[in-house]
């Protein structure tokens, strides 16, 4: 099926269970990542713990994503899985239309190199390296120079985020808000298909947190970056284009952009119901 076929447009990315069945690639439905009948379990017999339970959600290309959820509820691992940092116990995934649950190590390994961007709430930068470095090292890893076209893509990172004037500074030279720049870049750079941010602005001043916020939404908007988030911060979630939540290992809601209040008032709902 092509993306133009008749039934895909029209076709809720979440009304399909089956992606492998119906021959649809998760690209015909506009979706940058998709996971189906997930499941994982940690430990065994009475010890075994259900992290997430038969959870299918894609993720829409150019979209920004935020997964919330109260502790425990399975973002950590929903994020790691989809990343490819940990397998799932049942179900699929995709990146693009590749199913990455069918890879080696080291493909996947090269897969997070070039199809995936990064961003931690402790920025995790090379302290040896400088700002140009940080950022470079993607590409380094990968063995190769940037082209032209992607020299001038860092080039208007470097102006867009601020970091000309720091070029040649180590991380500890640095404030936080500057090092999550820094980090955003190195995410961004190799135009990877998805970036996946854990609690971006946990180490942030509420002011920096926004800037913060506000450059990842504007890296969704104007350059069509996929962004997954995940946070326990209402006013992080309240700049994401849709918010999915999870409750013990299940999606419970997905909705549009929301505002900070309704966020913490569905928020508050949820630890009531618990
Ligand atoms: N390696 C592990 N071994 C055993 N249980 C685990 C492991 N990792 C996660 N869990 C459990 O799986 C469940 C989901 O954990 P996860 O870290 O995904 O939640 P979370 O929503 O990201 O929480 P938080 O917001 O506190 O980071 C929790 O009950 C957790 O204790």
């Amino acid at each position: 099926m092509t993306a133009n076929h008749p039934s895909a447009g029209c076709l809720a990315p979440w009304a399909i269970r089956s992606v492998e069945d119906m021959q649809i690639q998760p690209s015909d439905l506009g979706l940058i990542a998709r996971v189906a009948e997930l499941g994982k379990r940690y430990g065994t017999g009475a010890s075994t713990v259900t992290a997430l339970d038969d959870v299918s959600l894609g993720l829409r290309r150019g979209e920004f994503t935020a997964i919330m959820g109260p502790s425990g509820s399975g973002k950590s691992t929903l994020m790691h899985i989809m990343a490819g940092l940990d397998s799932p116990s049942a179900g699929q995934v995709w990146l693009g239309d590749t199913d990455i649950t069918e890879l080696s190590d080291s493909a996947l390994t090269v897969l997070r190199r070039r199809r995936i961007g990064f961003i931690f709430q402790s920025f995790n930068l090379v302290p040896t390296l400088d700002v140009r470095g940080n950022v470079m090292l993607p590409f380094d890893l990968d063995g190769r120079r940037p082209t032209r076209d992607e020299q001038a893509w860092i080039d208007e990172l470097f102006d867009t985020l601020g970091l000309r004037p720091r070029i040649g500074h180590r991380p500890h030279e640095l404030s936080g808000g500057q090092q999550q720049r820094v980090a955003i870049a190195r995410a961004l750079a190799t135009r990877p298909d998805l970036v996946f941010a854990d609690e971006p602005t946990g180490n942030l001043d509420s002011r920096t947190g926004r800037e913060v916020l506000g450059l990842l939404a504007a890296a969704s908007a104007r350059y069509g970056q996929s962004i997954a988030m995940v946070t326990h911060d209402p006013v992080a979630a309240s700049h994401a284009d849709r918010i999915l939540y999870l409750a013990d290992g299940r999606i419970v809601r997905d909705s549009g952009r929301s505002s900070a209040e309704e966020i913490s008032s569905f928020m508050l709902s949820m630890e009531v119901a618990a």
